[in-house]
């Protein structure tokens, strides 16, 4: 029996690029008005709930639709990426957020992005369940950091820090994890390659 491969134009990966269109509208939304006026920062809070809401529904859609494409696999992350990272570079650049943090995460996502694509040759690294419960960490901490905190009880802030702290030791481990595999990856396919020569 011959299995149809799905087409990579397909209606999660609409709504993974839908994700990307969302960016510059959240990005325009957080820094209206100077970044700190109570409206523009839950109009941006908002839009960045809904956009990083969506990450959910893409997946939901390829699995139930059998939509999962290698295009998909790719793009997905991507999407995330640039998604949390416009909104951790405008909150560092607006003082809301310390820079170790954007750096930190954004070396790893860039790290894993750029792995990724050095290993397409062999395969195409899907997220990993690590991988996918770390979005949603960095998500809820970012959502919580762009609401204008100044005008909320101290204790929503202490919640944003805590989920921050969790989001950032999952996105350290799940990061070497991910290296680990890609190491592998390339390992077992220079071996296969070397024994290939020698029969
Ligand atoms: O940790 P990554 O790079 O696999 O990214 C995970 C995705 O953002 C989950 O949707």
């Amino acid at each position: 029996m011959v299995t149809a491969v799905p087409s990579p134009w397909n209606s999660a990966n609409a709504v993974t690029l839908a994700r990307i269109a969302v960016v510059p509208f959240f990005a325009w939304a957080l820094l209206a008005d100077g970044g700190h006026t109570v409206t523009w920062r839950l109009v941006a809070t908002a839009l960045f709930v809904l956009a990083a809401a969506t990450d959910r529904v893409d997946g939901y859609l390829a699995r139930k639709y059998d939509l999962v494409t290698d295009l998909g696999k790719l793009l997905d992350p991507i999407a995330d990426k640039l998604l949390i990272g416009a909104a951790l570079v405008l909150l560092s650049a607006l003082g809301d957020l310390p820079w170790w943090v954007t750096i930190v995460i954004l070396a790893r996502e860039l790290g894993i992005t750029l792995m990724r694509f050095a290993v397409l040759k062999y395969t195409v690294m899907p997220a990993s369940r690590g991988g996918k419960l770390k979005t949603v960490l960095q998500s809820v901490a970012i959502s919580i950091f762009l609401l204008p905190l100044d005008q909320m009880p101290g204790w929503i802030t202490v919640v944003g820090w805590v989920v921050l702290s969790a989001a950032l030791v999952v996105t350290v481990v799940t990061g070497v994890e991910y290296a680990y595999q890609g190491w592998r990856l390339r390992r077992d396919a220079l071996r296969a390659a070397k024994t290939a020569g020698q029969d």
